[in-house]
């Protein structure tokens, strides 16, 4: 659990009932799972029927940052899009401060992560993704995804000198051959637009409707905005290959999963022949993502009430997998 910022039921009451349309707030308690912001699950009685939220403190993102992930949740939430929906003050506002840091309230999904997914899970994230990528095509705000290229060119110096020769030629090698495909007039024709850009299965919810079988999962939503980022969709997609698809030995693609996912992607959004082209860069780009930030994460790490940093040689191996394609 991460838990930076410590927050107690005491520190809340007053400013919830005073601020928010919310009812009382009867109880706060910490959020396992997480490593980038502290995050709480909020419940509140209101006209006598309980109601849950999360509230999040932000750790890294700055108010200036920030009105780009919310208002895309809002953006998405009143399209339809299974995600959270943020929670607006008296005044209207849903970016609050509470401990001196940049915080939000949203509504909480219903739901759990499933870690271990089956093809038809995986159909239906492709199915919601493509949706998702469609419906934030009329979202007017713009960010730049701040884990992308330039971020990587900055952080990589920083970890080379934790690594051994081979993991600094392949890091350095792949940053290369990255530069190199951004560049390219294949990159710059791939469809962009708001992307999620860590869509994990940590940061996706099944809702077996109070039932133990999950042959009822239906998709309870999508969370965890806050690498989002105007993006090539086919980068967020190869995120969520990378991570939902993984083979047995948690490397290689599983080709039945791969297929479902993909298949049911394309069933809303077809891919462009440039994007078919450069699937097999990309697939590479999201591996490279993902080892930067856990290299950084595990040899620069911050304080934290018991934040246990992701396995960085995960992605190395992916990426491995990934370039032998
Ligand atoms: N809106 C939400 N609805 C339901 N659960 C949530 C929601 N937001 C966060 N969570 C829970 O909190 C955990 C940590 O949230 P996450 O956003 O992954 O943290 P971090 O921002 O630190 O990466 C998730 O694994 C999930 O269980
Ligand atoms: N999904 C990323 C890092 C972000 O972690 P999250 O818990 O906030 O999704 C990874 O696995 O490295």
């Amino acid at each position: 659990m991460a838990v930076f910022t410590p927050v107690e039921l005491s520190d809340i009451t007053a400013w919830i009932s005073q601020n928010f349309k919310i009812g009382e707030a009867t109880k706060i308690r910490g959020i396992h799972g997480g490593i980038e912001n502290s995050n709480f699950f909020l419940d509140t009685v209101k006209d006598g029927k309980k109601q849950e939220y999360v509230l999040t403190i932000f750790e890294r993102l700055s108010a200036e940052q920030l009105p780009y992930y919310l208002e895309l949740m809002r953006h998405l939430a009143n399209k339809g899009v299974p995600v959270p929906k943020p929670i607006e003050n008296n005044q209207g506002e849903i970016l609050f401060s509470l401990k001196g840091k940049p915080a939000a309230i949203v509504s909480k999904l219903p739901g759990l992560s499933r870690m271990q997914p089956e093809a038809k899970h995986c159909a239906m994230v492709g199915e919601m993704l493509a949706k998702m990528h469609l419906a934030g095509k009329d979202f007017p705000k713009s960010q730049e995804n701040l884990r992308s290229l330039s971020w990587w060119q900055e952080t990589i110096p920083l970890v080379l000198p934790h690594l051994n020769s081979a993991q600094k030629d392949l890091l350095t090698h792949e940053l290369a051959t990255q530069e190199a495909f951004f560049t390219s007039s294949n990159y710059d024709m791939l469809p962009q637009g708001a992307s999620h850009c860590d869509l994990f299965r940590d940061n996706v919810l099944f809702d077996s409707q109070g039932s133990t079988d999950t042959s009822k999962d239906q998709l309870g939503g999508f969370f965890d905005f806050y690498f989002a980022g105007t993006d090539k969709w086919l980068f967020d997609l190869a995120v969520t290959v990378n991570d939902w698809c993984l083979a047995e030995n948690k490397q290689d693609l599983d080709p039945v999963r791969f297929d479902a996912l993909m298949q049911a992607y394309q069933s809303v959004r077809p891919l462009s022949k440039e994007e078919q082209a450069s699937w097999p860069l990309m697939v590479r780009a999201a591996a490279l993502r993902f080892w930067v930030s856990r290299l950084w994460d595990f040899y620069l790490p911050r304080d934290a009430q018991m934040l246990t940093p992701h396995d960085p040689t995960h992605f190395e191996s992916i990426l491995l997998s990934r370039r032998s394609l």
